[in-house]
């Protein structure tokens, strides 16, 4: 049913539209060529969403932080271009980066410094920042990335899950519309990726756009609503994390005690990579519907203990999407 001007429909018709943000990043053709023949990022062509968790995903290689470096403004792009928070980069810099906060190359702190007093030189070196409300903007960070308890402990003390906490409560001194993680959880314990990816998602909930890469596909699905996936320096896919995922369907998977007639069945259905279990039969079923093999499966008489789907993940687009396993190396 239309929603505009049908009685009876949910919206109310004085109800003001809701406001319809700018995506935070857009990249048109970007490319960055190093030297003669190495060209780390092709033809990038990115949208990432207000409010989003985005994750940059891709092998080691792949051309994700050369693309963070030119979103930052830091290296130019050799063709394309690249906007971030509505301003072009890196022409815009000046006005944009203020906006943004950012952990590119691991936190830099001082070890032999509190936490509180890394904060406190970090936020001095801010010209733009008042000093009279220096340890409130301190407390306030700290208390965000779950630091406050331990502001007063020396830097060199913490945990790398702490150190790495104290770097994004660096990157939150000033009020944020975006925050650009790259690698948030490399070298970090299962312990310190959980609180970061908390932390993560946390942020996200008070209405921080956050951009991260990363080579792990379990982290993105973990944490991101959206996702972009790169591989030799080209995009090969975006979306939200949900529709990355069910554009590949998983591996059927049947528990049946009639295993050889299983497979005939889903092999005239045009099944592929139909093998026999142990305890029944796999197979990929491509643009077949699940219910549709488990329907033929009855009519034919197997004797079905068990249906399902596995997979379906992200590395399962990944491989279909490439043809290669996700730890290519360039
Ligand atoms: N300054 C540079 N000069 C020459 N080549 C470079 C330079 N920086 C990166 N590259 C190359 O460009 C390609 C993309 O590198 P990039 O660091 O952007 O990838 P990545 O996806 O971030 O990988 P990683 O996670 O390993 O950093 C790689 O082949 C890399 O060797």
């Amino acid at each position: 049913m239309s929603t505009s001007t049908a009685a009876g429909t949910t919206a109310r018709p004085d109800a003001p539209a809701p406001p319809q943000r700018e995506p935070v990043v857009v990249t048109r053709g970007l490319s960055k060529r190093y030297g003669r023949d190495r060209l780390a990022v092709d033809g990038l062509d990115l949208v990432v969403p207000a409010g989003s968790v985005f994750g940059f995903l891709g092998p080691n290689g792949s051309g994700k932080t050369t693309t963070i470096r030119m979103l930052m403004g830091l290296i130019r792009p050799t063709s394309g271009t690249a906007s971030v928070l509505g301003g072009p980069m890196p022409g815009a810099a000046g006005a944009v980066l203020p906006r943004v906060g950012a952990l590119i190359e691991g936190p830099a702190h001082y070890g032999f410094l509190t936490g509180r007093e890394n904060l406190a030189r970090l936020d001095a070196a801010d010209r733009t920042a008042d000093p009279a409300t220096r340890t409130a903007r301190i407390d306030d960070a700290l208390a965000r990335v779950g630091l406050a308890a331990v502001g007063g402990r020396k830097a060199r003390t913490y945990s790398l899950g702490m150190k790495q906490r104290l770097g994004i409560a660096s990157a939150l001194l000033r009020p944020r519309d975006l925050l650009v993680l790259d690698e948030p959880t490399n070298g970090l314990d299962p312990q310190g990726m959980r609180e970061i990816r908390a932390l993560i998602r946390t942020l996200a909930a008070d209405g921080t756009t956050v951009f991260l890469s990363s080579h792990l596909l379990d982290e993105i699905e973990q944490v991101c609503t959206h996702a972009a996936v790169m591989s030799r320096g080209r995009l090969v896919t975006q979306g939200t994390v949900d529709d990355l995922r069910s554009a590949v369907r998983g591996r059927l998977v049947v528990e049946t005690p009639d295993a050889g007639r299983a497979a005939l069945v889903l092999a005239e259905l045009k099944a592929t990579s139909v093998r026999t279990t142990p305890t029944g039969v796999e197979a990929e079923l491509g643009d077949l519907a699940p219910e549709a093999a488990c329907a033929a499966l009855v009519r034919a008489d197997v004797r079905v203990r068990s249906f399902g789907t596995s997979g379906g993940s992200l590395e399962d687009a990944f491989v279909a999407l490439t043809g290669e396993g996700f730890d290519v190396e360039d």
